[in-house]
Parts: structure tokens; sequence; C-alpha cells
């Protein structure tokens, strides 16, 4: 049996996808409207203020594509957490008029590969940051969930610790060649959601995914262990992108 990784977690992390049925959203009438996106700025008001009390993060997203139409993203001490925040939306009366094509249920991971043995990480404070990360206020996210292959030769859990810290030291300069350009929060859900991985990138240049997800492509970790699911590219929402989203053209 090859050896498991040692991995550090932090905040668990609930990335919830909705669709808006504009169909029905326009048949509201539009004082009703103005009241359910004042209900949903209230509780979006709310779920921000975590962050003063470094309680957790919350992000808020417009998403391209036919996929979904808005991304929150919370991330809280607890799952219990997670699962109040969840629910106060679906009571809302605005949650009537969403859909929820894709939601992904994970935990901020750090992994042992590239910690020095004999290292205590959690006496870095840099180190609990990133566990505990404040989401990167960057104009555009990319989210996809992703898999280490197990076929035949190809198999990342059966590879002993050395090869994959090799690999992972690779992956993390190509990574680091990106600084300043990107943020990336990799969150684990081995046992919470049907992906290993969630990968969730920020940038003020959308192009920087394209370029940096290519790269990781030509690298042996993603290009032999690499499996991944769809992607999702938004660009983040104020209350007032939120409300316009919302209200914008609609007769
Ligand atoms: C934006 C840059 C960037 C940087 C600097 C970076 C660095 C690092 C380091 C140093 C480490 C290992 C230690 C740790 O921190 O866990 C990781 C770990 C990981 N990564 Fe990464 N990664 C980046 C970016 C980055 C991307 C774009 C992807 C998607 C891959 C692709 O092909 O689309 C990714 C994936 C992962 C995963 C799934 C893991 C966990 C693997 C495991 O088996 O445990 N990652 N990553």
């Amino acid at each position: 049996m090859s050896q498991a990784v040692n991995t550090y977690e932090g905040w668990f992390v609930y990335h919830d996808f909705r669709k808006i049925d504009w169909n029905k959203w326009k048949s509201i009438n539009p004082s009703k409207r103005e009241q359910m996106i004042q209900e949903l700025l209230d509780t979006i008001q709310e779920w921000s203020t975590v962050e003063d009390n470094r309680k957790g993060s919350f992000g808020q997203y417009a998403i391209l594509g036919h996929k979904a139409d808005l991304l929150f993203v919370h991330l809280r001490p607890t799952i219990d957490e997670l699962n109040e925040v969840k629910l106060q939306f679906d009571k809302l009366d605005i949650a009537d008029v969403t859909s929820t094509p894709y939601s992904f249920t994970s935990v901020v991971e750090l992994s042992s590969y590239t910690i020095p043995p004999g290292t205590d990480p959690f006496s870095d404070p840099a180190f609990r940051e990133r566990l505990e990360p404040i989401l990167p206020k960057t104009q555009y996210v990319c989210f996809y969930p992703m898999n280490k292959r197990r076929l035949g030769e190809d198999n990342w859990y059966m590879l002993s610790v050395e090869e994959r810290r090799k690999m992972m030291k690779s992956h993390g300069m190509i990574g680091r060649s990106y600084a300043g350009r990107v943020r990336q929060i990799i969150t684990g859900a081995i046992g919470f959601d049907d992906w290993e991985w969630g990968v969730s990138l920020f940038s003020d240049d959308p192009l920087t995914f394209k370029k940096l997800v290519t790269e990781m492509r030509f690298d042996e970790v993603s290009a032999r262990f690499g499996e991944f699911g769809p992607f999702y590219v938004g660009c983040r929402l104020t209350s007032d992108g939120l409300t316009s989203l919302l209200s914008d053209n609609i007769k």
C-alpha cells in the first residue's frame, strides 16, 4: 500500500451555483421584485460581515454561459454553518425563482508535499491564513472540480510519496510563476462531493486562467493524472452589480 499524504484542513466551503428562471422573475410585479431583491441584499450583507470578525468569507459572482447565472461562495469554520446559509437562501422569496444546477461542498486543504519534514506549519501565521483565506477581491473567478486518475499505470494513489512530491514540486513551480497574477484556493472534497478537489482561481485578467490551466496541462501531474469536471467562469458582483443584474431591462 502506498503512503497517504498528510493534509491540513481549514474552513469549509460551499460553492452554490444558481440559475434564475427569468420568465418567472419577470412575471412578478415590480414592487414585489424590489422587495425580494432587498431581502436578498440584506441576507448578503449579513453573510459578508463574517469577514470582519474572521469567521469566514463570502463572494458573489455572475456566471457566464448556460450552466448558471450566479455563484455564491461561502467559507465557514464548520459545515453546520454552511448548511445554515444554504437553508437561509432557500427560505428567501427569491429562491423560488432560482434552481441549483450545481453545487460543491469541500474544505480548504493544504497537503504536506512541499512542507519540509519536521516543521510545524501551524506556527506560521501565513499558513493559517492560507487555510482560512479571505476570498481575493479580484474581478474574475474560475472554478472547476478535479480528480487524480486511478487507471492502470496512471494511478496517482499507487505512487510513492517521493514520486508524488516530485511532481507536486514541479506543479508548485509553475503555479508560483503566476504569482501576483492569479491566486488559487484548493479545496479537498473526498468524502464530501463527487470530485476529489475543487479548484478556485481568482484574477483580474480572465486570460490568465486560460494560460495557467494550459501550462499545467503540459505538466506531468496534470497531463497524466488530472481529470477535470465542468469549468465555470464568472465576474465578481458588488451589491449594486447584483441589483442591476436582477433589475436592468426588465419590463
Ligand atoms: C495559481 C497557482 C498555483 C500554485 C502556486 C499552486 C501550488 C500548489 C502547491 C505548492 C501544492 C502542494 C501543497 C499544497 O498547497 O497542497 C498544490 C496542491 C494542489 N494543486 Fe496547485 N497550485 C496552483 C494552481 C493550481 C491549479 C490551476 C490546479 C488545477 C490543476 C490543473 O491542471 O488545472 C491545482 C491543483 C492542485 C491540487 C488538486 C492540489 C492538491 C494535490 C494533492 O494531491 O494533494 N493547483 N498546488
